[in-house]
């Protein structure tokens, strides 16, 4: 837990304070933002780890609760100082309707913003994402590009334009009045696919590999590349970013932040080979060991089956149209953004993050 003879007086508000990325951003702050006095965790899903965080010096709020009823969310950030505002509906695979991922991503961003509106709260940090730009429903590549790269960010998918909807909303409230007339101060951090402790598709691809008997099939060329982000390094921008902001608000407010590190620009399944690798599993092939069309195909059929079966059970596999298209499209950034405006470097180099990821594999149920 840090400890500072810095006055202990911020109130930070967390929603999604429970998910993958959230709790390394609560846990990161416990440790290493010193002015922290009252730590609130807004979550639909409390943990039950929450109950470990309550013995140290900060007073830590555990508040059960959901983004998209506006009163809750107002009681929440009620005396909150920053609010950091992870909480987000994740599907790709078509688990929840597109009404219930804008509801949740895209109006209850609006209730967040509201609240800070209504009970004076001055700094908002949004957690965004890549997909906010792309890749586009055209499958242009996004490579090595930067927060001012040009690119056609068209989205047809739920996911993605609720992001970028609820991205836009974060940004034209900076500068608004709160209540008691100071400007709110509010920016974006874009995550590319973050990786870590705790990620659960990493955790269901490694699943998947131990049914197939310890090997997984290459699907995608490993020319495509995916930029990936180490989550300590998604949560210790998160925290910096909270700090700087009210020091820096002429410079950070209404802006985006790609999240970058040193970890290497891979393929999707060459980079998670990483960290599967070493806890037993093999990737089959040098080249993808089925033909484009035919994975078009089969994610197809899957997206049809998953609709026949909708009123039956939930199916939701890895492939579908979308998923493959994701995989299938290289999307790296290259930037210092973060660097330039408020003193970002990574907290946790490539090796660690690797270290540190391939241990919690080695951890999970069932590893070799
Ligand atoms: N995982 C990634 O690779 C990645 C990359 C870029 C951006 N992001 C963004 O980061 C954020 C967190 O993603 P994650 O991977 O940790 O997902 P996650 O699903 O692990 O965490 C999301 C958290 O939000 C909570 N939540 C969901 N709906 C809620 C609601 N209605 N009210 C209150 N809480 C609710 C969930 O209970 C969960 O604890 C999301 O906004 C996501 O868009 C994630
Ligand atoms: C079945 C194969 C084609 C297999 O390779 C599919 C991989 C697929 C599940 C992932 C490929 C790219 C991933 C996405 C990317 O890392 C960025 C994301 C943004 C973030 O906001 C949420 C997660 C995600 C959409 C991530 C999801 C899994 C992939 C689609």
């Amino acid at each position: 837990m840090a400890s500072s003879t810095q006055a202990q007086k911020l109130v930070y508000l967390v929603t999604g304070g429970c998910g993958f990325l959230g709790e390394h951003v609560v846990r990161m702050l416990l440790q290493r933002e010193p002015q922290l006095q009252e730590l609130r965790i807004f979550d639909l899903h409390l943990g039950p780890w929450l109950e470990e965080l309550k013995t140290g010096p900060v007073q830590v709020t555990a508040i059960q609760g959901d983004v998209t009823q506006a009163h809750e969310v107002t009681a929440a950030v009620a005396g909150a100082h920053v609010v950091i505002h992870i909480a987000g509906l994740v599907d790709v695979f078509g688990r929840a309707s597109p009404k219930t991922i804008h509801e949740v991503n895209v109006q209850g961003t609006q209730n967040v913003i509201e609240a800070c509106v209504q009970t004076g709260t001055q700094f908002l940090v949004y957690t965004s994402s890549m997909e906010v730009v792309g890749p586009n429903i055209k499958g242009h590549p996004f490579y090595r590009g930067n927060e001012d790269t040009p690119y056609e960010a068209v989205h047809k998918h739920p996911y993605p334009r609720s992001k970028a909807l609820a991205e836009r909303l974060v940004l034209e409230a900076n500068g608004r009045k709160v209540h008691g007339g100071l400007p709110l101060v509010t920016c974006a951090l874009r995550p590319t696919g973050i990786y870590g402790e705790g990620h659960q598709i990493m955790k269901d691809i490694y699943y998947q590999g131990l049914r197939l008997g310890g090997r997984l099939f290459r699907v995608i060329p490993t020319s495509v590349e995916h930029g990936r982000v180490y989550v300590g390094n998604v949560a210790w921008m998160h925290v910096l970013v909270a700090r700087e902001l009210k020091q820096r608000a002429a410079l950070m407010g209404g802006q985006v932040y790609f999240c970058y590190d040193k970890s290497p620009y891979k393929s999707y399944m060459d980079f998670n080979m990483e960290f599967l690798g070493p806890c037993g599993l093999r990737l089959v092939g040098t080249r993808p060991l089925l033909p484009y069309w035919l994975l078009v195909l089969l994610a197809t059929l899957n997206a049809l089956l998953q609709w026949l079966l909708r009123p039956l059970l939930l199916y939701a596999p890895l492939l579908n149209p979308y998923t493959l298209a994701m995989a299938n499209t290289t999307f790296t950034v290259s930037t210092n953004k973060a660097q330039r405006h408020f003193g970002y470097e990574p907290l946790f180099s490539w090796e660690d993050s690797r270290t540190r990821t391939i241990h919690w594999v080695q951890a999970l149920e069932g590893s070799a």
